[in-house]
């Protein structure tokens, strides 16, 4: 698989159709998705809401079991959570509040198994190396801002050295402005470290930014109705006429008619770009 040019495959869901039990039979969710995610990339899953963003995700987690077609891991059927795969959930505030920065990104590591204590410290401190936080590896999260907790969720994430990071709409419940920081964190994060991302949400703006590919989705039941490649509209782009010429473009597919001016994010819910 993959020429040498070509980073290889990572994760890879064919023909992926999810149901869910409903009176008298089943609703199909999402219905004949495929994509692939190579190494370093930053997929995007976008689409309203109810279009089975979700549930791809948690498929790839391994969580929920899709009804037809597959997703493998490098090539081996997902079949249940691994710590190959890790989901960073909403706002981050998974964090344990009694736990130093080491020990929370510690905790991370106790799903490795075969570890000792020794390697699991240099681990965990590598981490938080990684994710500039070394002078702050012995404060406790409340003592931390929103960015740097973020980084603490991706260092434990990272630590477990997992082939692929899940995350789920991470931004939603945040106001406008911390948003923006921590999209801008991400990105950078992702640049540097060159992680694989699978990320959801239903934010176009917010898709472009965080993704190099977006992979679009109808309304319910989910089906793949574009892709697109954004890997030059990172950090940075927000306001060009290429990042706002995607956006309009998106919009359309995902909503019809014409296109319009994007708001700082999207779906039109956020303040303008300040
Ligand atoms: N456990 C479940 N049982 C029954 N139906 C479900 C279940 N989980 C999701 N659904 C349905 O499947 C569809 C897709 O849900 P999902 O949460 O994956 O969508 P989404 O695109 O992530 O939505 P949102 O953007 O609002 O989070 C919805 O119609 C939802 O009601």
């Amino acid at each position: 698989m993959g020429s040498s040019a070509e980073p290889l495959v990572v994760l890879e869901a064919q023909g992926l159709s999810i149901d869910f039990p409903a009176d008298g039979g089943a609703i199909r969710a999402v219905d004949n998705v495929s994509f692939t995610i190579r190494e370093g990339e930053r997929l995007v899953l976008l689409g309203p809401s109810g279009c089975g963003k979700s549930s791809i995700l948690k498929a790839a987690a391994g969580f929920l079991k899709p009804s037809a077609g597959s997703i493998a891991l490098r090539g081996r059927p997902v079949a249940g959570p691994g710590p190959d795969r890790v989901v960073v959930f909403q706002e981050f505030d998974q964090l344990l509040p009694w736990k130093s920065v080491r020990d929370n990104v510690l905790f991370g590591l106790k799903r490795k198994p075969g570890l000792s204590a020794a390697e699991a410290r240099d681990k965990a401190d590598a981490a938080i190396e990684r994710v500039g936080l070394s002078r702050a590896a012995n404060a406790y999260p409340h003592t931390l801002s929103g960015g740097m907790k973020q980084r603490v969720a991706i260092a434990r994430a990272l630590a477990a050295e997992p082939e692929i990071l899940l995350m789920d709409e991470p931004f939603a419940a945040l106001d406008a402005l911390t948003r923006e920081r921590l999209q801008e964190e991400l990105i950078g994060l992702a640049d540097s470290l060159g992680f694989t991302l699978l990320f959801v949400t239903h934010a176009i703006d917010e898709a472009i930014l965080v993704g190099s590919r977006l992979h679009l989705l109808s309304a319910h039941p989910g089906r793949t109705v574009a892709t697109f490649d954004v890997s030059e509209l990172g950090a940075g782009s927000w306001g060009s006429p290429s990042f706002a010429s995607v956006s309009d473009e998106v919009h359309r597919i995902l909503f019809g008619g014409a296109g319009r001016r994007a708001p700082r994010s999207a779906a039109g819910q956020e303040l303008a770009h300040v």
